[in-house]
């Protein structure tokens, strides 16, 4: 199975994820000065039910929050696509000190904290069948900057004591993701994958320019989960990233100027 340690990290996966050096994957590196702002993408329009929010989940790689998406109540659409797509969980990738963590980066810089919020096209019968499709998914990636506590994290925060290791998951209800987003939408928008085997190359990126805060002590309480499951030798959860990727001449687009 694939990790992020030496022996099982990104640079091991191409071994069995051959697409691991395809066409469209991410990460990347985010070139403001080079991205080409776009006037004809609409404004992100992001709608959602706090009652969808389901559970939450240690997956050894992350942690989720799960949300029903058996309906159109909490959706994403907008931005740079067609038609519907609807939340399926949001999680986060972080380093072990804050000069990482982040899996897109902008002109070099690397941010200690990235959220990723996944949505799917709804003209596909479910999240599996959409995650094959090059415009399956749509995934909204907001970077996290050290400042002051973040309140709005406070109960995902307050949830991680009870999924510290790995399969580990609790009942999480009654949230709106949208706290968690800045003030500002301004979005750079880009074609790619998922950033974890198996990289489907089914990702539209919608990666916000603003970032969020997050405290140190915060980010000291995603650094006490475990990659391991209770009983094996524990496994600090940190660096859960993958390095920014060749663009292959892809073009990034701005929604602002
Ligand atoms: C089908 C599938 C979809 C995803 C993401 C898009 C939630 N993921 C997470 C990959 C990912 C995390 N951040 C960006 N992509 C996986 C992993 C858990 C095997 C499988
Ligand atoms: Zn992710």
């Amino acid at each position: 199975a694939w990790g992020y340690g030496a022996q099982d990290g990104p640079d091991t996966w191409a071994e069995s994820f051959p697409i691991a050096n395809g066409p469209r994957q991410s990460p990347i590196d985010i070139v403001p000065t080079q991205a080409q702002h776009d006037p004809a993408l609409k404004h992100l329009k992001l709608k959602y039910d706090p009652a969808t929010a389901k559970g939450i989940l240690n997956n050894g790689h992350t942690f989720q929050v799960d949300f029903t998406d058996d309906d159109n109540s909490s959706t994403l659409a907008g931005g740079p696509v067609t038609g519907i797509y609807r939340l399926k969980q949001f999680h986060f990738h972080w380093g072990s000190g804050d000069d990482k963590g982040s899996e897109h980066t902008i002109a070099g810089t690397r941010f200690p904290c990235e959220l990723h919020l996944v949505h799917w096209n709804t003209k596909y019968p479910n999240f599996g069948e959409a995650a094959s499709k090059p415009d399956g998914l749509a995934v909204v990636g907001v970077f996290l900057k050290i400042g002051s506590a973040n309140p709005r994290l406070q109960k995902v925060i307050d949830a991680l004591d009870e999924i510290r290791s790995k399969g580990r998951q609790t009942t999480f209800s009654n949230f709106d993701p949208k706290t968690l987003l800045p003030a500002a939408l301004d979005f750079w928008t880009y074609e790619g994958s998922l950033t974890t085997p198996p990289l489907l190359e089914s990702v539209t990126w919608i990666v916000l320019k603003d970032p969020v805060s997050v405290s140190p002590a915060q980010m000291a309480k995603f650094r006490s989960l475990l990659f391991t499951s209770e009983g094996e030798a524990p496994c600090c959860m940190v660096d859960n990233f993958r390095p920014p990727q060749p663009l292959k001449g892809r073009k990034v687009r701005a929604s602002f100027k």
